[in-house]
């Protein structure tokens, strides 16, 4: 390499082997994945296509799995098929291999239509999950039967039961029954208790796989790393150096044509009580003893019970204009579309350090990021405090990215500060690399029997613990949302707490990402 030239250094060779630490034995034989609700939006938009690229990498073996889907509509397989098809790979850049992978890939696919609460449907379903199991089931293999349920939460105590007794693995040679549920879990702590009591009598809790797709995300996997693995971070992570944390989620988009089901669980149950929530788990949780599933999920379950009850005066809730317009929407409707809640830890390393999940709807940007801003500098000779804190933020979604803001030099004669960065962008650190969609990392956890990325009873118990209260005095109508004008940033009133709750904003600083 000539003097003066850069070089981008491919570090493929320093790949090392993943870091996992359960205890599950290698499987292979039948694998059924049986996908209720295949009629309807996630599992076109979702489930589907992560199955797909599971497909395509070689995770799911043709000679090994069959894809069933179920749902009570009456189609055909090839309807079903037909429907799905689109939602595989993007239409401009679909390859020949493309078209012949997706063709192959629906060939596994088989529809049953059926009811939620009949024997006849689930007995028809389970008759050919076995027929496919005679056929591809070697000598020494084991029935493995993996249940998503893409379904309203309505219908998972009779699809549970109807699974339970009619559509069970019977191997002699091992294998399992897994079912993996969506949110929203439950409405409020009793609901989500029933639902569990009624999930509970019918599966153990190794059996149950309750997806939150934002532990899927790859920079929420990093979390672990960053926190754990990194010395600079040990020393500072902590109230004697953090001023306060943001875990922030933003869509440029309104509730659009899922207004019904949105209006009845609002903005704090859709996205804070679980997605936000969870990454604030992983961002103050202590060292867990082991990677192991249970060790991390006991710590999280400890942060959660650590946090105080939510003060009326740390909440802003707004809904923006237009969104009664939905006919699904009750022209009086008090469902927040946005909100910001402050959330404070009791305990050791966090105490007086606020927590600030902020998520809103049809606001100006699509984002996700944890925003973790410094205390001030103790003595500080430079003045630099007009330029900002320092903060560490990690971008979750656009563009993935982890970026530390800190004040520098400005580079010339004088000696003037200025606030820069040290980035890790994805898109240009990793050229080349593909980024899983979360729902195929999860999907191939469920298949391999790791629960690590999966919310335990007792975690989702303490979250609805935290949050019920405060739902309930909304849905009771003594807190109303305030108005916000799509394409905004929200209510005024969020700014003003973000304020007085201590963080401090870098007026006129923007963080471009950089291009390649
Ligand atoms: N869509 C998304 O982006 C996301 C969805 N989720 C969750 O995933 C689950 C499925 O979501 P989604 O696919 O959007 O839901 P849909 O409304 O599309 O429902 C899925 C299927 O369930 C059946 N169904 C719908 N309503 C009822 C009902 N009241 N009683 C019985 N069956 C019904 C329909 O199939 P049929 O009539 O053919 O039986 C429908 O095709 C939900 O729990 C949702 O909260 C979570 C994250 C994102
Ligand atoms: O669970 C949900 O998540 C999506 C946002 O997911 P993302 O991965 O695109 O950030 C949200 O639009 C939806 O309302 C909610 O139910």
């Amino acid at each position: 390499m000539g003097s003066g030239s850069w070089h981008m250094e491919k570090r493929d060779s320093f790949r090392v082997e993943p870091v996992r630490d359960i205890d599950n034995v290698l499987e292979n034989g039948s694998l059924s994945i049986i996908v209720l609700g295949a009629s309807g939006d996630l599992a076109k938009k979702k489930t589907f296509p992560a199955l797909f690229n599971l497909y395509r990498q070689g995770f799911l073996l043709p000679e090994e799995v069959h894809i069933f889907g179920y749902a009570r509509t009456k189609i055909s397989d090839d309807e079903l098929r037909n429907r799905i098809r689109g939602y595989l790979v993007s239409d401009k850049g679909a390859s020949p291999k493309d078209v012949e992978d997706v063709t192959n890939f629906l060939q596994l696919i088989k529809y049953v239509s059926g009811s939620y609460d009949g024997e006849e449907g689930f007995r028809l379903l389970d008759k050919e999950i076995s027929d496919n199991e005679i056929s591809k089931n070697s000598a020494e293999g084991s029935s493995r039967r993996l249940f998503y349920l893409a379904l309203p939460p309505s219908v998972y105590p009779s699809v549970c039961r109807m699974i339970r007794h009619y559509c069970m693995n019977r191997s002699d040679l091992g294998g399992w029954t897994r079912i993996v549920v969506e949110k929203p879990f439950g409405k409020d702590l009793d609901s989500a208790e029933q639902l569990s009591n009624q999930i509970g009598e019918l599966f153990e809790e190794s059996q149950i796989y309750r997806i939150d797709h934002y532990l899927g995300k790859e920079l929420v996997q990093n979390l672990l790393v960053l926190r754990f693995a990194n010395r600079f971070f040990l020393p500072l992570w902590n109230r004697d150096n953090i001023e306060n944390v943001q875990i922030v989620f933003r869509e440029d988009f309104g509730t659009e044509g899922r207004g019904g089901y949105f209006d009845e669980y609002g903005i704090i149950r859709d996205i804070i009580q679980n997605h936000l929530l969870q990454v604030l788990c992983l961002v103050a949780m202590e060292k867990p003893i082991s990677l192991k599933p249970e060790h991390i999920r006991d710590e999280k379950v400890k942060v959660l019970q650590s946090v105080m009850p939510v003060e009326d005066d740390e909440v802003v809730l707004g809904q923006y204009d237009g969104y009664t317009d939905d006919p699904t929407v009750p022209d009086h409707s008090n469902t927040p579309t946005f909100s910001t809640v402050i959330l404070r830890i009791h305990n050791e390393r966090w105490e007086g350090v606020p927590f600030i999940l902020k998520a809103g709807k049809a606001l100006n940007s699509r984002k996700a990021e944890i925003r973790v801003q410094f205390k001030d500098v103790p003595g500080d000779i430079f003045k630099c405090k007009k330029q900002g804190r320092n903060e560490f933020v990690i971008r979750l979604q656009p563009s993935e990215a982890m970026y530390m803001k800190l004040t520098v030099k400005q580079p010339g004669l004088e000696m003037s500060t200025v606030q820069s960065e040290l980035d890790l962008s994805y898109g240009q650190r990793y050229q080349g690399v593909t980024i899983p969609e979360a729902y195929e990392r999860l999907i191939l956890d469920t298949i391999r029997g790791d629960q690590q990325h999966f919310v335990r009873r007792d975690e989702l118990k303490a979250a609805w613990e935290i949050f019920t209260p405060l739902l309930h005095r909304i849905d009771n109508g003594e807190l109303k949302p305030l108005p916000y004008q799509p394409g905004s940033r929200g209510p005024a009133e969020a700014d003003a707490l973000l304020e007085k709750a201590g963080y401090v904003q870098t007026h006129g600083y923007i963080w471009i990402p950089p291009t390649l």
